[in-house]
C-alpha cells in the first residue's frame, strides 16, 4: 500500500509537465484541449490527498518503530549487571539510546521520502531531458550540493553529541533531585532547591552552547548548499533559453525544473535528517548489542559454603587497599556477622562477595568452587542481597514484592514473604495486593521503616542459598526489628546468612562475628568471647552497646 502511494506520489510531477507541454501545443494550435486540462486537473487534485495519506501512513510507521526500539532498549537495560551499571559511560550510553528512540522513529519515513523523491527527480529528468538535455543533468546535479552538505553536517553533529548528552544527563539527574518526592521535599524543607536549580542551568547551558555553535555551523553550510543549488537552478533555465525549444517545451521544462528542484532538496532534506540521525542511531544500536540477550538468571537455593579466601582490593586512585587479606567463612545453617566502624571496609566485603568489583588478591568460593568462574547472572543468583540504599519502588504492593524473584510468583508466596518480613500488619490496612505504592501516583505513601520491610519481602521471597543482609533493619522499630531477627534465626537452617549489622543486640546470636578494622580482620568469634576480650576492638566498639 505504502509502495503504491509512494510510485503514485513519485509520477505525479513528471505527469505534469507531460500535460502542461501537451495543453500549450494544442491550446497553440487553436483546439481546446480537454484531454490535458482533465489530466492536469486530476494530477493536481491527487497531489494533496496523496500527500496528506502518505504523511499519515509514515507517522504510524514512525510511532510502531518507536516502540519497538523503546521495547528493545528496556530489555537491554534491564539485562545490565552491577558491574556494568557502576560504569559512568554506560549510564551516558544508556541515556543517549533512550533520547535516539525518538531521532531514529522518523528515519524510516524519511528513507521512504527519499526514495519518492529521488524517483521523482529521475523521472523529470527524463522528461525535461526531452526537451532539453543540459537541463535535465543540471537538475540532476542540484542533488549533490545538498546531499554534501548534509554530510557535513552530520559529522560536525556526531563530534558534538556526546558532549551535549553528557550535560544533558548531569541535568536531568538534578532535575529528578527536585521534582522527585523524597529529594525534592528535603530540599523544599532546606530551602536549597534554588542551587539545584543553578546547577541545572550551568548543564543546560553548556549543552545550549554546543547545540547552538551546531547549529550556526549548519546553517552555514546549508546556506552554501542553497547558493550551489540555485546557480545550478539558473544554469538550467539558461541553457533551456538558449537551447532554442518550443514555446511550449521551454514552458514545461521551466515549471518541471522548479518541481525537480522543489523534489531534489526533498530529497537533500530527508537524506540529512537520515545522516544526523546517524551518530545516535549507533550509539543506541552499540549499547543494544552491547547487552546481548541471555539465559534468565536462575536463583540458587541451595549452597552449602561460603568463603572468602585472603582477599584484597584497592579503589582505583586509592593510596591503600580497602580490603588486606582478608579471610571469612561460613556454611549452610550459620548465621555470621561483619561488624565495624565507617570506612571499615564492610560493604567492600560484600561487594567482592556478590562479584561487583574484582579483587587483587584472594578468591571467593561458593561450595568450593572459584566464583570467578561463573558468569555475573550465575554468580548473583547464589544471593539474596539487601543493601542500605534498597530501591523503593513505587508500583503495586504486588510487584514490589514479586520483584525478588527473577521467575513469576504466587500471591499466596507474596503474601508469605509479606508475613516474614513483619510487613503484614501495614499491608493489611491496604486495599490488597493491587494497592499501588507512592503518594505521587495518587497511591499510598508507606514509611521509611515499612518500605524496609518490602525489601526484606523481597529478599524473603527470593529465597536464595546466601543472604547478606546489610543493616536489615536500620529504619525499624526495636519491637519489629527482634520479631526480623526472630523468624531470620527460626529459618537459619534453610540458607547461609551474612549479617552487617552496628547493633550490638542482633549480634548475639551469630555464629561467628567478623571485626573489620582499616580493611584487616582484626578479630573473629562468638559475641560474648569477643566481648570478654579487654582491649579488643569488638569490646571497644561494643561494651557501651552491651550494658543497655
Ligand atoms: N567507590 C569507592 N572508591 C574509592 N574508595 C572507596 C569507594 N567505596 C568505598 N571506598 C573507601 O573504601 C573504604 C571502605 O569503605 P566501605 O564502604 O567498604 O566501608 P564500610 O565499612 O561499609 O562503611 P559504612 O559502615 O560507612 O557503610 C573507605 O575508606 C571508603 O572511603
Amino acid at each position: 500500500m505504502s509502495a503504491v502511494l509512494l510510485l503514485a506520489q513519485a509520477a505525479l510531477p513528471a505527469a505534469q509537465v507531460v500535460f502542461l507541454e501537451r495543453l500549450v501545443d494544442q491550446l497553440s494550435a487553436g483546439q481546446t484541449a480537454w484531454g490535458p486540462l482533465l489530466g492536469l486537473t486530476t494530477v493536481v487534485g491527487a497531489m494533496y490527498p496523496l500527500g496528506q495519506i502518505g504523511l499519515a501512513a509514515t507517522q504510524r510507521m514512525g510511532l510502531w518503530l518507536r516502540l519497538r526500539y523503546r521495547t528493545d532498549l528496556a530489555h537491554a537495560a534491564a539485562r545490565l549487571t552491577p558491574s556494568r551499571l557502576a560504569r559512568a559511560d554506560v549510564t551516558t550510553d544508556l541515556e543517549a539510546s533512550q533520547a535516539a528512540t525518538a531521532v531514529m522513529d522518523v528515519v524510516a519515513g524519511r528513507a521512504l521520502q527519499v526514495l519518492g523523491a529521488g524517483i521523482t527527480s529521475v523521472v523529470l529528468c527524463a522528461v525535461v531531458w526531452e526537451i532539453n538535455p543540459v537541463s535535465g543533468l543540471l537538475v540532476l546535479a542540484a542533488l549533490v550540493p545538498t546531499v554534501l552538505a548534509f554530510t557535513g553536517i552530520s559529522r560536525m553533529e556526531a563530534r558534538g553529541w556526546p558532549t551535549v548528552a553528557a550535560a544533558d544527563r548531569r541535568a536531568t539527574y538534578a532535575t529528578e533531585q527536585l521534582v522527585q518526592q523524597r529529594p525534592g521535599t528535603e530540599l523544599a524543607v532546606l530551602g536549597t532547591g534554588g542551587k539545584v536549580a543553578d546547577l541545572i542551568v550551568v548543564r543546560r547551558t553548556e549543552a545550549t552552547g554546543v547545540l547552538d555553535r551546531m547549529i550556526g555551523r549548519a546553517m552555514l553550510w546549508e546556506l552554501a548548499a542553497a547558493l550551489a543549488t540555485a546557480a545550478l537552478f539558473g544554469a538550467a533555465l539558461v541553457a533551456l533559453v538558449r537551447g532554442g525549444a518550443s514555446g511550449a517545451g521551454t514552458a514545461a521544462a521551466v515549471a518541471g525544473t522548479i518541481s525537480g528542484l522543489n523534489a531534489i532538496r526533498l530529497c537533500g532534506y530527508a537524506f540529512g535528517t537520515i545522516i544526523t540521525a546517524t551518530p545516535q542511531a549507533r550509539i543506541y544500536r552499540r549499547f543494544v548489542a552491547s547487552v546481548p540477550p541471555t539465559a534468565p538468571q536462575v536463583v540458587v537455593r541451595d549452597v552449602g559454603s561460603l568463603e572468602l579466601d585472603r582477599l584484597s582490593f584497592t579503589y582505583p586512585g586509592a593510596d591503600r587497599p580497602a580490603l588486606h587479606d582478608v579471610s571469612i567463612h561460613a556454611e549452610r545453617g550459620e548465621m555470621i556477622a561483619l561488624v565495624g566502624v565507617n570506612g571499615a571496609g564492610k560493604t567492600t566485603a560484600v561487594n567482592a562477595l556478590v562479584g561487583m568489583l574484582t579483587p587483587s588478591a584472594g578468591r571467593v568460593l561458593l561450595d568450593g568452587r572459584d566464583a570467578a568462574d561463573l558468569t555475573e547472572p550465575e554468580r548473583l543468583g547464589h544471593f539474596g542481597l539487601l543493601v542500605q540504599e534498597f530501591g523503593k519502588f513505587e508500583f503495586s504492593l504486588r510487584d514490589v514484592v514479586a520483584l525478588g524473584a527473577p521467575e513469576p510468583v504466587t500471591d499466596d508466596a507474596v503474601r508469605r514473604a509479606l508475613a516474614s518480613a513483619q510487613a503484614e500488619s501495614f499491608t493489611r490496612r491496604l486495599p490488597g495486593l493491587d494497592a499501588q505504592l507512592g503518594q505521587q501516583w495518587g497511591g499510598t505513601g508507606i514509611s521509611g521503616g515499612q518500605w524496609q520491610r518490602l525489601a526484606l519481602a523481597r529478599i524473603h521471597l527470593r529465597g536464595a542459598g546466601v543472604w547478606i543482609l546489610d543493616e536489615p533493619t536500620s529504619a525499624i522499630d526495636a519491637e519489629a526489628e527482634r520479631e526480623i531477627f526472630s523468624e531470620l534465626r527460626r529459618t537459619r537452617h534453610e540458607r547461609i546468612t551474612v549479617v552487617v549489622s552496628h547493633r550490638a543486640w542482633t549480634l548475639r546470636d551469630m555464629d561467628r562475628i567478623y571485626v573489620l578494622d582499616d580493611g584487616v580482620v582484626v578479630q573473629q568469634g562468638r559475641y560474648d568471647e569477643l566481648l570478654a576480650m579487654d582491649g579488643g576492638r569488638f569490646a571497644e566498639m561494643f561494651r557501651e552497646q552491651a550494658k543497655k
